[in-house]
């Protein structure tokens, strides 16, 4: 299903399609042609997950005023110096401060405002005593709450009596005491979770500037498949890859865009690839890329103008999507791509071996080929479209962190010169593997936290060696 240019043998590209490559081989040339997105301004809830790219400073102290940390009365501290429960200060009530209150009535000695959690300190008063210290103005000794101003309007005015002292700024939260305006409040390369997305929020950002999200299209592709909630008719399965792998790419910080199943049909998926270009950063399909009579992906996508990106000397090429807004080239100009097709390759891996990556389109958008097998397009999609999403995004590590742990149960054979990806169950301590190294025990795959890294050179593991783990989610 090769193109004639690509073709193993071809003049030029000598038997090249059959040279097998190292997982991080490919994951290297993957990644050497991929730069961050360009940032853009983003409503703040658009942004959350994304990676600042500005230095973000604090225009208005926070908070902006002296405020009450309780609800209680605010006083002058010589009024209250001497109050104790047996002998309590009478203070007069001259009115409410409540949060969002700008009129604010001044607290002269012998004084006290009613004051409610957040309103400003009122000019004169020093201290808020909790109105716990206080008979809440009822007269009939300590109490552990107000009465709502709507059931009780004169509790805002009367007597207080107050049992115990207050020193200055007792309960009373400072202007600037959370930062100081002027402050860096959030560096550029900062990820915004929600606590970030608090902090622009207090300080009254309602747009940032992130690297966005990259959009992510995901077509499966197979004549079998049918959608789920629909009936298997002879032969047909149920197209679990589109959910898998558009779930994969959100939770891995990208929008998604499920297209769902193509027949092996070369000329529709060509023109859905082409269609789609126009909302991808990424395209992702799955199956259709090995080498039966019917693997639609590698014979449609081998004519989709797209960037040749392996083992090219071509220095005429223009850069890769994105190269552009990158601070540095990524690429030297022996490095980078030319224009061609879409290439498809042998990894010593499993599962995963059949992969196909190119630069589509006039906008040259990575596109990954995954095998088809359910476990091995979304062990592909963990090993290279998930670091390809964290660079578009900017974020590090772009890959997962590995563990070492003891594995539970041996490994009675993993193939040699190919690197395993076995699905197991980390505990934090252990990890048992589960189910066997069949690419499509999908109930496995879900049973699973894990994946169990079993070297090239590993051709069996005995219960209780340290093997390598990747923890997933
Ligand atoms: N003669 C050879 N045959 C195969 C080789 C090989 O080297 N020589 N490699 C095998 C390996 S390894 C893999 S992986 C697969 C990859 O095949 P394709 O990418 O062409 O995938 P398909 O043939 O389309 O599908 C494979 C398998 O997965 C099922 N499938 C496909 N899409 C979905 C989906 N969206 N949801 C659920 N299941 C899906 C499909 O029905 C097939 O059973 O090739 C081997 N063959
Ligand atoms: O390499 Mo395939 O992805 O083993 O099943």
């Amino acid at each position: 299903m090769s193109s004639p240019d690509n073709a193993a043998g071809a003049p030029g590209r000598p038997a090249d399609e059959d040279r097998v490559r190292s997982v991080d081989e490919h994951l290297a040339d993957v990644l050497r042609h991929l730069t961050p997105l360009e940032p853009i301004e983003l409503q703040l809830l658009d942004a959350q997950g994304c990676v600042l790219v500005e230095d973000v400073t604090v225009p208005v102290a926070l908070p902006p005023f002296d405020n009450s940390s309780m609800d209680g009365y605010a006083v002058r501290t010589a009024d209250v110096a001497h109050a104790t429960a047996d002998d309590p200060v009478v203070l007069k009530v001259i009115g409410d401060v409540a949060a969002g209150d700008g009129d604010l009535p001044a607290v002269g000695p012998g004084e006290a405002a009613r004051i409610m959690t957040g309103a400003p300190l009122p000019p004169g008063a020093q201290a808020v005593v909790p109105v716990e210290w206080t008979d809440g103005g009822l007269g009939a000794g300590p109490v552990t709450a107000m009465r709502a101003h709507s059931a009780d309007p004169a509790g805002a005015t009367g007597q207080v009596h107050v049992y115990r002292p207050a020193d200055t700024g007792a309960h009373v939260r400072q202007r600037g005491s959370d930062v100081p305006a002027g402050e860096l409040a959030l560096a550029a390369g900062t990820r915004l979770g929600p606590p970030q997305i608090a902090l622009l929020a207090a300080i009254g950002r309602s747009r940032v500037l992130v690297r966005p999200r990259p959009r992510v299209v995901v077509i499966s592709t197979g004549s079998e498949l049918v959608q789920p909630g629909e009936a298997l008719g002879p032969g047909r399965i149920h197209d679990a890859n589109s959910f898998a792998l558009a779930a994969a790419a959100r939770e891995a910080g990208a929008i998604a865009y499920r297209v769902g199943a193509i027949a092996d049909d070369p000329a529709t998926l060509r023109s859905t690839v082409e269609d789609q270009l126009i909302r991808a950063d990424i395209v992702v399909t799955s199956g259709g890329v090995s080498v039966g009579a019917y693997d639609v992906v590698k014979e449609a996508l081998s004519s989709v103008e797209a960037t040749q990106w392996g083992d090219s000397d071509d220095e005429d090429e223009e850069p890769a999507k994105n190269a552009d807004r990158a601070a540095e080239p990524s690429a030297t100009p022996d490095e980078r791509p030319r224009t061609g097709t879409m290439e498809f390759r042998k990894l010593a891996m499993q599962p995963g071996k059949p992969q196909g990556f190119g630069l589509v389109g006039a906008d040259r958008t990575p596109l990954f080929a995954l095998p088809g097998n359910p476990v091995s397009s979304y062990v592909s999609f963990e090993l290279f479209v998930r670091p390809a999403i964290r660079t578009l995004m900017g974020l590090e590590p772009v890959r997962r962190e590995a563990v070492t742990a003891r594995c539970a149960e041996p490994i009675a054979h993993s193939p040699r010169g190919r690197r395993q990806f076995l699905r197991g169950h980390y505990d934090g301590d252990q990890v048992t593997p589960v189910g066997g190294a069949g690419s499509h025990l999908v109930k496995a795959l879900a049973h699973a936290n894990a994946l169990i890294v079993v070297p090239e050179d590993v051709t069996e593991v005995a219960a209780g060696e340290p093997v390598e783990v990747l923890p997933l989610g």
